[in-house]
């Protein structure tokens, strides 16, 4: 036989305040072993109104829809150090990790504005600005991409050409995922960025992840793989592409998290290249050009 769980002020829950003085009787359901009057009401208060608000509101928080979210601690009621249903505990889960991406973005933001010292010309590091916007040039999809453009024009070997030719597309990639994330994931500039770029595309108004980043990680990767360099010429390619990726938050162009995902998309678009190597064997049509008559 199932008994009342809780009372209040002495008074079983469930039981109105009329209730309690019209039916106190025994042998009525509200009283003593009533126990049928209160499964009638529990049932009834899921369909309609209850009259005694502070029952309503033990029950609420009886319900699982109410405790359904609710972060443990800043839910204190009957259940509480009670071990919490199955279904409850697995709940719980997402809000640790919503709580955990919440300190990394308030994290990513204070650090990103801490370190945006050249975002305005009458920031601490303002006179650093101009140095940080030819950085920004050296990273751009422009210049990369009519460079590619013409050293593939001037190309007289075919080794040269091929290589130049999955340059060309590791960029058009580059540009195109980018592109893609941008737009599916649209977060806003920092606020303290002034948009002042040179050539941008519609997408580049969104900042994750950052463009420059990606084109840094893909091209130095490309390069460190693809031309015979000396030793120090390959320690300031990487620095390169470490120093553009830090310039972009110290311009204001970006938080922290748009570079690092930035440069770790980049690195691992060079493996797609790499793995979808374009040759004159395996795409003949892209090499027609050259063809000698
Ligand atoms: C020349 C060929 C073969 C194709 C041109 C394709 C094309 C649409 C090029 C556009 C290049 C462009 C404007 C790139 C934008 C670069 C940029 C401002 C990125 C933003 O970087 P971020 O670090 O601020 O995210």
């Amino acid at each position: 036989m199932p008994s009342p769980r809780r009372s209040v002020e002495g008074r079983p829950l469930g039981a109105s305040a009329s209730s309690s003085s019209s039916s106190n009787s025994p042998g009525s359901p509200a009283h003593g072993g009533g126990c049928n009057r209160f499964e009638f009401q529990s049932l009834l208060s899921s369909r309609a109104p209850v009259a005694d608000p502070t029952c309503a509101r033990l029950r609420a928080s009886e319900s699982p829809v109410h405790r359904r979210g609710s972060f443990p601690l800043a839910a204190p009621g009957p259940s509480q150090g009670a071990p919490l249903p199955e279904e409850d505990r697995m709940d719980l889960n997402p809000s640790f990790l919503g709580i955990a991406l919440r300190s990394l973005l308030a994290i990513d933001l204070w650090l990103s504005k801490k370190l945006g010292v050249c975002a305005g010309e009458s920031s601490s590091w303002g006179s650093g600005r101009p140095l940080m916007k030819l950085l920004e040039i050296s990273g751009h999809g422009i210049p990369w991409l009519l460079g590619t453009l013409y050293c593939l024009s001037r190309s007289d070997s075919w080794a040269g050409r091929e290589v130049l030719m999955n340059l060309l597309f590791a960029l058009l990639l580059d540009l195109l995922l980018v592109a893609l994330i941008k737009g599916l994931v649209r977060r806003r500039r920092p606020a303290h960025n002034q948009m002042d770029m040179f050539f941008t595309l519609s997408v580049d108004k969104y900042s994750f992840p950052s463009g420059h980043a990606t084109r840094a990680a893909l091209v130095s990767r490309f390069i460190l793989n693809h031309l015979v360099l000396a030793i120090p010429l390959r320690v300031l390619v990487v620095l390169w592409a470490f120093i553009l990726g830090l310039s972009r938050v110290m311009l204001g162009r970006h938080n922290v998290t748009d570079v690092a995902f930035g440069l770790f998309l980049g690195y691992m678009q060079y493996s797609i290249v790499d793995y979808c190597w374009l040759s004159p064997h395996n795409v003949p049509v892209l090499f027609v050009l050259w063809n000698e008559p």
